[in-house]
Formats: C-alpha cells, sequence, structure tokens
C-alpha cells in the first residue's frame, strides 16, 4: 500500500477537481504484473461475449459493444491480487472524498479488431448504485493508428470531447460513473483492459445489496 499512496492520492485530486483522473500505475507494480500473468494463462474459451441476454436482446448488443469478457474472482491468487490492490484504493479514496464506497467489481474484457462500445453511461442517475468506473489497461506497445482509445465526453453536452486515452500498458482511468459519456473507438488489433467499478451499498430492510 506505501508505495501506491501517491497514485492513490492523485487519483483522489483528479476525481475532486475533476471527476475524471488518468494516471498510470508503476509498470513494475505486482497488481499489474499478476494480471499480465493471468492473461497469459486464461484462453479464449473463458471469455465470453458480454451482456448476452435473450436473442433479440442478444442483437440489439452487437450494435453497442462487441467485447469479450472474463469475471474476476477472489478464488484465483492472480485475480486476487489485484481485487485487493482495488479494495486498498477503496479504503483510500473512502477515507479522503468519503465516497461510501462498499464493494468492486471488474472484469477482463478483450476487444478482437474491429471490436468497440458505443457511447454510453455507466450507471443512470437515481437508479444504479455504480459510483465510480475504472479502467486499466494491458496493451504494451500501443501505436498510434492502433485504434481502441476511449473517448471521454463532457457531462454537460456529450457531443463535446473532453479526453482522449490511448488504452497504453499501465494506463488507469478512473471517473464518476454516472456523468460522463465514453465510448471506445474501433480496434484494430486485439486489446485487454480490465473495468470495474466501485459501488455504494444500496441495502433496504436490512436486506445488504451487493452481498459482501
Ligand atoms: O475499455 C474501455 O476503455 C472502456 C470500457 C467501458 O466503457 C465499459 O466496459 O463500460
Ligand atoms: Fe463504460
Amino acid at each position: 500500500m506505501a508505495t501506491s499512496t501517491n497514485l492513490f492520492e492523485q487519483i483522489a485530486l483528479d476525481l475532486q477537481v475533476h471527476g475524471v483522473s488518468i494516471q498510470s500505475l508503476d509498470l513494475q507494480e505486482p497488481a499489474l504484473l499478476a494480471l499480465t500473468e493471468r492473461l497469459d494463462i486464461l484462453s479464449q474459451r473463458d471469455f465470453h461475449r458480454a451482456g448476452i441476454g435473450r436473442q433479440e436482446e442478444h442483437m440489439k448488443n452487437e450494435q453497442v459493444r462487441r467485447d469479450k469478457i472474463h469475471w474476476l474472482e477472489t478464488s484465483d491468487t492472480h485475480e486476487s491480487l489485484f481485487l485487493s490492490y482495488m479494495q486498498d484504493l477503496k479504503v483510500y479514496l473512502n477515507r479522503r472524498l468519503f465516497l461510501g464506497l462498499f464493494s468492486y467489481e471488474c472484469h477482463f474484457a478483450h476487444y478482437e479488431s474491429g471490436a468497440f462500445y458505443k457511447k454510453h453511461l455507466d450507471a443512470f442517475k437515481g437508479e444504479a448504485n455504480r459510483v465510480l468506473s475504472t479502467v486499466l489497461y494491458l496493451n504494451p506497445n500501443w501505436q498510434e493508428g492502433d485504434g481502441g482509445e476511449l473517448v471521454i465526453y463532457d457531462p454537460n453536452n456529450s457531443d463535446e470531447i473532453l479526453q482522449i486515452v490511448t488504452p497504453n500498458y499501465g494506463t488507469l482511468v478512473t471517473f464518476l460513473s454516472e456523468e460522463f459519456p465514453h465510448e471506445v473507438l474501433p480496434a484494430k488489433k486485439a486489446r485487454y483492459s480490465i473495468a470495474g467499478w466501485f459501488r455504494v451499498n444500496t441495502s433496504v430492510g436490512g436486506n445488504i445489496d451487493p452481498p459482501q
């Protein structure tokens, strides 16, 4: 935790001032190295098309997003290392910004060449309990021209581009889920990332949601 304190503080400041943060992890960070190792072990069979529902939803879904995902779980030692790193970030941000973040969930995402994710919000005001979105990129040597940029739009004018982020290895993007529309431009080669969400606890009547 000690070595990541500067980064966590920087993220807290960015969020406080801008609501969005673009930083880089230390490239020797064990949690990052663990993810790289895990990606080597996972096969394409471990990835599933994101958000598949009924057949017609599947068709609609295809127009919106084309990534394939694999959820992280604490039962895997590599995945667990990253989850506990994000747990540390959660504790830090709660202390620093009083966000009341309760849980974190995340998945690997694989965008094949040609895959994209159209402009969307990760949460809707008043409805969702997703508070903070995070995206960490796992692509060494991503070149200009490889596409796959994350485009973040102005919350007050969703046609106005705020930031264009190259999905470079170690880059960590954090933003307020209800505020910032964003999209992934078509990738021209395989693109890997971890997309995740911190949630608040929306328990009612003593039922804990999300479950711990
Ligand atoms: O991979 C990215 O850059 C963003 C992914 C995203 O927006 C999502 O999974 O909700
Ligand atoms: Fe998103």
